[in-house]
Parts: structure tokens; sequence; C-alpha cells
């Protein structure tokens, strides 16, 4: 597996285009309809959490087709340091080897930093992990990690009486100082700027001597709900299906009993968040992709596709296991409130900023703080593309405009990248700086692009 590279600078968008990489140009098609058949890689979200439980388990797993990209490689950084062995086996999924992975001993003592780079669910996931640990365990990351926000996991870790050095304010870098064991029981947090934070404690939960008691409340008195619940859903039938019992019967409270995770052997489902822009591309170009593989039955948010791609006048089918989706002859704007699957929000304004008429994107304001401040950056690269983009308090409008090629800045954010690629396919001239950004979840995307569009030989 290649070693971590070190952390490209990046900068919140609010701050202006990020600092100069290499331009990709975008494969532009016209006219010509986007006609193709595809899978992609594992799902970042379940590969992730499998990666940690299994460290947590009571026994060696595995994990057929995971995801092998910048955040699962940083996972795995972060539970060897902790202690847990994790070896490539060869596998029968297309993108690369199986993992196997010996649970962590808690037992050493010296202190261990864990590089989360960008990755939210590295930043927000391990740290209660390591409150487990008899080690102080320092969590750092990119430049653009230390301004995402991380205050209720370190709050959170304080109510459950661990020692918390904040050297970064409320973000990284920090430190937590465990002592070998945690007592659990009832917490109280503010969840409404991710949820992660839920899932980071839940993810937990089990191991702690209690079990744990989450309660999620907005500081402000809003009653802002958890932005991303399919998350939370996923957090908590992926724990079910591991022997952990956790009831979630009253909104905003989980309870997770203690007890054993089970070992276990699961073959991750592909990424269905990352199958969006290649979606989006039969979309624009009123041609069809087809994606093989799609589950019948997920947690990902990303099977949010099958109501989302519609409201653009696509018309979409699953049929044996297949998802395909056929593009309109003009694509019309949409209102959509994408509170439940914030991280497709760059793929859908990508489409939004092509359609024939305005559309409104909604319950998203937790998109500023994800890898950039998404909001402002689709706004200013939209934009600077000649296209009528503006930010709300929660979201997007945008208008139609005509557009034209110039650079399409990623502030090191995969999906802006690739929102900068869907794009690029019907307006010439469109270049994406730094396209292998998109490393984070798919370092094949320009491959997988290229063949999409068939510009693979000239690739
Ligand atoms: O738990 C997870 O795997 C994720 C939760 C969501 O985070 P937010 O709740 O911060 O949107 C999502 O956007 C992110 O890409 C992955
Ligand atoms: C928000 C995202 O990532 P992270 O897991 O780093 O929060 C994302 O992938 O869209």
């Amino acid at each position: 597996m290649p070693s971590e590279p070190s952390a490209p600078a990046a900068r919140p968008a609010a701050a202006g285009p990020a600092p100069q990489h290499e331009l990709w140009p975008a494969p532009f098609v016209g006219p010509r309809p986007v006609v193709a058949e595809l899978t992609v890689p594992g799902s970042k979200s379940l590969t992730n959490r499998y990666l940690l439980l299994a460290a947590l388990a009571d026994g060696p797993c595995r994990l057929r087709s995971p995801l092998h990209s910048r955040d699962s490689r940083l996972m795995i950084g972060a539970l060897r340091a902790l202690g847990a062995r994790v070896e490539e086996v060869p596998g029968d999924g297309g993108f690369g080897p199986d993992l196997v992975v010996e649970p962590a001993s808690w037992d050493a003592t010296e202190p261990v930093t864990v590089e989360c780079g960008l990755a939210g669910t590295v930043m927000r996931f391990v740290p209660p992990v390591a409150a487990l640990a008899r080690r102080p365990v320092t969590f750092d990351g990119d430049p653009g990690a230390r301004v995402r926000p991380m205050g209720p996991v370190i709050d959170a870790l304080r109510g459950l009486g661990l020692r918390v050095e904040d050297e970064g304010g409320g973000r990284l870098p920090f430190t937590v100082h465990g002592t070998g064991g945690v007592r659990g029981g009832e917490l109280e947090i503010d969840a409404t700027g991710s949820s992660q934070f839920v899932s980071a404690l839940l993810l937990a939960g089990a191991r702690f001597d209690d079990g744990l008691v989450l309660r999620h409340r907005s500081a402000d008195g809003s009653g802002r709900g958890v932005p991303s619940m399919p998350h939370v859903g996923m957090t908590v039938e992926v724990l079910r299906g591991l022997g952990v019992s956790v009831d979630d019967s009253q909104p905003d409270v989980w309870r997770v009993a203690p007890g054993p995770v089970r070992a276990f052997d699961v073959t991750v489902e592909q990424d269905l968040s990352n199958a969006g822009p290649f979606l989006a591309a039969a979309v624009v170009t009123g041609g069809r992709v087809a994606v093989p593989r799609w589950p019948a039955r997920t947690t990902q948010g990303g099977d949010h596709w099958k109501h989302i791609l519609p409201a653009f006048g696509a018309a979409v089918d699953l049929a044996d296991g297949t998802f395909t989706v056929t593009g309109p002859d003009t694509v019309t704007g949409v209102d959509l409130d994408l509170g439940e699957a914030g991280e497709l929000a760059p793929t859908v304004a990508a489409v939004c900023a092509v359609a024939g008429t305005p559309s409104r994107l909604r319950g998203i304001a937790h998109l500023r703080g994800h890898e950039t401040d998404r909001l402002a950056a689709l706004v200013a690269e939209i934009n600077r593309l000649g296209g009528d983009a503006e930010e709300t308090a929660d979201g997007l409008v945008i208008r139609p405009a005509p557009l034209h090629g110039g650079t399409f800045h990623s502030y090191e954010d995969h999906r802006m990248a690739t929102a900068g690629a869907v794009i690029g396919l019907v307006v010439p001239d469109v270049r994406v700086e730094n396209i292998a950004t998109t490393a984070k979840t798919l370092p094949e995307f320009p491959q997988l692009w290229a063949e999409l569009t068939g510009t693979s030989r000239d690739a």
C-alpha cells in the first residue's frame, strides 16, 4: 500500500481560490450523449466504519471489495498507530485487494500521532476509540482539516471523563489522554454541524463499560436536527449487524448497550455517492448510464439519486440490480432539500448550473464545514464560468446563464473536482484544477471518466 503523501495546502473557499495545481482539461462531449455502463469502487463510509469496528472486534475480520483511497489509507494508518494489524490479501473485487484486520491490542503506552488528512471519518471516528487506549494520541491533519468543526467530539470526550489537550482551540490538533477504558453513560451533544459527531460516539459506545446514551440538542435552541441522517442510520445498522444493541426508537436519542463487537467478513457495497458524477453525465448530455450491482436495499445516502435525478427530468430504473439513468432532452432546474444527502450537493449543483430553469438547494448549511466551504466554493466556481449562483442561509440558488470555459478550482475537495468535470462535459474548455484531489475517495476518477467519455486513448 503506498505511503500517505505529504499534505497539500488547502484553504477555505472564503480565502479565495486554492493555489494553482496542474490543470486537467475536462473532456467535452458537446451534444454527443454519454452512453456507458460502469461500477465504481467501494463506499468510503462503509469501508471506514468497518475498518474502525474491525479494530474493536472480538476476532480477525475481513473486508471484501473495500475502498482503496486516501481516506481509507488514513483510517488504516490511524488503526495501525493504535496497535491494529491491517494486511492486504488478494480478493476478487475489481478495484484492489481485500483487507484483513487483527483487532488492536490496547496495551502500548508510548505517545502516537494520527494523521487525519482531510478525512472527516478519521478525525471524528477515531478519537473516541483512542480514548480506550493507555497512551496520549495526538490528532492532526491538512491545513483544510484544521478549520473543520471538531468541538462536539472534544467536548464529548471531556464529558466522558477524558483529559483532552486542545491545542487547536476546539479543532485539530488535539491530544486525547486515554487511561485504558471509558465508563460511558449519558452524553448530550450538538450535532447540527455534522452527523459524524453522532456516528463517532455510537461506533465506540459498545466498548464503554456502561455503554452510551447519546442525545442531540441544538445549542442555539433552534431545534435544528442532525444533518445527513442516513449516515447515522448506516452506523446503527452496521453496529446491529455486528451484534451491538442500539435503540434509536426515540428521535435524537441513541442507546448503545455495552458488549462485544462480533468479528465479521463483509463485502463492501460500491460507493453510490461517487457513482453520482457518472449518473449526472447521463443527465446533462441526454445520454444513458447504467450501474450494475446497485444494492436493492442500502443505508448509503447515494441511494437518493433515485429521487434526485428524476427532479431534473431524467428517467431512472432499477431492474435486475442495475440502476439506469436516461437523461432528458432539456434539463430542468430543481427545488430540493438535500439535508439528508449533503455530500451529493456538489454534483447536484453542477447539474443545476447547466439546467434551463432556476434551482434552489436547501438544508445544506453544514456544507460550510465540509472539505472546504462548499457553498462559497460552488458559487465562486460556477460564477467564474459565467454562471449565476448565489448563497442563501442554508443552501444555493442557481439560475440559468450561458457558461464559458475557464479554470474550475477544486479547493482540495474531491467533490468540487468532479463537479467541474460534470460541467465540462457540456461547456467547452473547462480546466479542473488538481483533479488528483479525487484520490480522497476515488483515485480511479480520471481513468473512469476518460472511459465514460471515450477519451481514454488520449488520457
Ligand atoms: O458518516 C459518514 O461517513 C459521512 C457523513 C456525512 O457527513 P456530514 O454529516 O458532515 O454531512 C457525509 O457528508 C460524509 O461524506 C460521510
Ligand atoms: C463530506 C465529505 O467527506 P468527509 O468524510 O471528509 O466529511 C464528503 O466526502 O463529501
